[in-house]
């Protein structure tokens, strides 16, 4: 059978592995349960059998892949492909080269590439369209399938920057599925976070082993994986950007839900930040609890209301980080992340990307050294923890606060003499391949808090961390249908206003501490935004 390749549907895409199969299956009743239940691609790839007997089990999956109409793909053996004219052939970056398979092959059949880094993109480009039909972009996550993995995961970034060169190079023909480590809980952050920094290519599909061939009900399993492809907030409608803007009127009622919901926050913050993001937790009318155990982590994140602030200053081990993302992000409870001094030292970035890489964060706050240090638009390395001085142009912090914002589908806030807060939640929903509509990270909605220079806010430590503590009360204690923008545009605000009033009331930077917890307790609890002395405004 041969297939129209422009009619293929990537979207979910199962590969084989026999060695998986839990007892009572087959790998004939694996496939079955799945293209029952809504895969659309299949892949035999079977690295450990003989090849009289895998000539005989892709005969047998040939004839179910017929039955439901679905195209059946051959890993590596170009010569089974050919014997038993399957419908194409996916190869890796070690096997046959390309222009060979498609040669045996002849014009007509899908050829599928394993591609890991744009120099490869460069590569399929130059070839034209008649070479590769579509490209596994990973591997994405760590996996267990790949014995002996030769690259390490490239994480929604690396996917960006593939999906970017198929942009640059114009391959337009090129289909893309995702694959290495995709699961029921990460494939629709995963769908949501691969996409070019045009806006305009997202995912074709996503190509997963374990979640169907191991499972011990593969229709319930295919079923699941189906129901987050189709029903997902990331599939298949128009995407479009949140067009309403904070007031004081939608901020005063962000302050009235979390004075009702007393959110309960989570820090796992560093040891200098403890004390002080307890009692600004506290000032705010919600509940700090400073945790670092593993085991509770789940228990936490599932308490109605709750909050995680996750703050890399001085950390706990890395176990514990990645536990504490999956629980919250499990039940979409809402997680800040400040990447202190994200780029000051070899070990801090890598840790960062590492967590970056792993989880999906509502907010990401950071001093402008840090936030133009993600956005890749910072030369130098930070020297510490503190942003580095001089001179800001404020449409450079503007353009770094958006890139992060669209890179991690977040609301970015970079803070400094003036704060900018840039939402990159989009409120419409994603469609497999068209990426986000043209929508760019310039497009996002982006806006300024100021109130002069206050010199005094950055002589005491910590003042930033406080700040994501403020944050996470804020979005913690929205209700289910709050704005999450206003929520972090408000938290902003107060602080900002905040720290002036305790400048004009302290002696110096000790008092400022303490007035600082006192200021942020009063214009909490008066409510009355529209009096506060921080300016906000939209940038355009
Ligand atoms: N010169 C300034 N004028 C006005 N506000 C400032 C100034 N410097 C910092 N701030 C405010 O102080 C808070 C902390 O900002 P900063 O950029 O110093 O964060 P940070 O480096 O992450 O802090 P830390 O790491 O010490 O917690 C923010 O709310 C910011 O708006
Ligand atoms: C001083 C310091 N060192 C690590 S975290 C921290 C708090 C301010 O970011
Ligand atoms: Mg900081």
């Amino acid at each position: 059978m041969v297939f129209a390749k422009n009619d293929v549907d990537y979207s979910l895409y199962l590969v084989t592995d026999s060695t998986m199969l839990p007892p009572g299956t087959t790998l004939c009743s694996q496939v079955e349960a799945g293209l029952k239940n809504g895969v659309t691609l299949v892949q035999i790839r079977e690295k450990d059998t003989e090849t009289r007997d895998f000539v005989e089990e892709a005969l047998e999956v040939q004839k179910i892949c017929k039955k439901y109409k679905v195209p059946l793909i051959i890993n590596d053996r170009v010569d089974v492909a050919m014997a038993i004219d399957a419908d194409g052939v996916h190869v890796g970056q070690s096997d046959m080269p390309i222009p060979m398979v498609r040669k045996l092959l002849g014009p007509s059949k899908i050829l599928g590439w394993s591609v890991g880094k744009p120099s490869e993109v460069e590569t399929l480009a130059k070839w034209g369209p008649d070479m590769v039909d579509y490209i596994g972009v990973g591997t994405l996550f760590p996996t267990l399938t790949k014995k002996n993995p030769k690259k390490s995961p490239m994480g929604p970034q690396g996917a960006i920057a593939v999906l970017d060169a198929l942009e640059e190079f114009k391959a337009i023909w090129c289909r893309t599925v995702g694959i290495g480590g995709l699961h029921p809980d990460n494939i629709q952050r995963v769908i949501c976070q691969c996409v070019s920094s045009n806006g305009k290519r997202s995912l074709d599909g996503i190509s997963l082993v374990s979640d169907i061939m191991a499972a011990p009900d593969a229709c319930a399993a295919t079923k699941r994986l189906r129901g987050l492809l189709d029903g997902s907030k990331y599939q298949f409608v128009d995407c479009k950007l949140n067009e309403t803007f904070p007031t004081t009127a939608s901020i005063q009622s962000v302050i009235s839900q979390v004075s009702s919901n007393r959110p309960l926050v989570q820090h796992i913050t560093n040891k200098v930040h403890q004390n002080f993001g307890a009692n600004v937790t506290l000032a705010l009318g919600s509940s700090p609890i400073m945790s670092e155990i593993e085991s509770e982590v789940s228990e936490l994140a599932r308490i109605p209301n709750a909050s995680l602030l996750l703050n890399t200053g001085s950390v706990a081990p890395i176990e514990t980080l990645k536990a504490a993302i999956n629980a919250y992000n499990e039940v979409n409870r809402p997680i800040t992340f400040d990447p202190v001094g994200y780029s000051a030292t070899e070990t801090r970035l890598c840790l960062n990307n590492t967590l970056l890489t792993y989880g999906q964060f509502t907010c990401i706050k950071g001093n402008c050294s840090e936030i133009l240090s993600l956005a890749k638009l910072n030369k130098d390395r930070m020297k510490g923890v503190d942003a580095n001085s001089g001179n800001m142009d404020i449409n450079l912090l503007v353009r770094a606060t958006q890139i992060v914002a669209f890179q991690y589908r977040t609301i970015a806030v970079c803070t400094g003499e003036f704060d900018c807060v840039a939402n990159g939640i989009f409120d419409g929903k994603y469609k497999l391949s068209s990426g986000t509509a043209g929508i760019t990270a310039e497009d996002l909605p982006c806006m300024i808090i100021e109130d002069g220079p206050i010199p005094i806010m950055g002589d005491i430590t910590a003042s930033g961390c406080s700040l994501g503590s403020t944050i996470a009360c804020f979005i913690g204690g929205l209700n289910s249908t709050g704005n999450l923008f206003d929520a972090v545009v408000g938290a902003v605000l107060l602080y900002k206003s905040a720290g002036k009033l305790a400048s004009t009331r302290c002696q110096g930077s000790g008092s400022f501490h303490v007035q600082l917890i006192d200021a942020l307790y009063q214009l909490f609890h008066e409510n009355k935004p529209e009096s506060w002395s921080a300016s906000l405004k939209k940038f355009n």
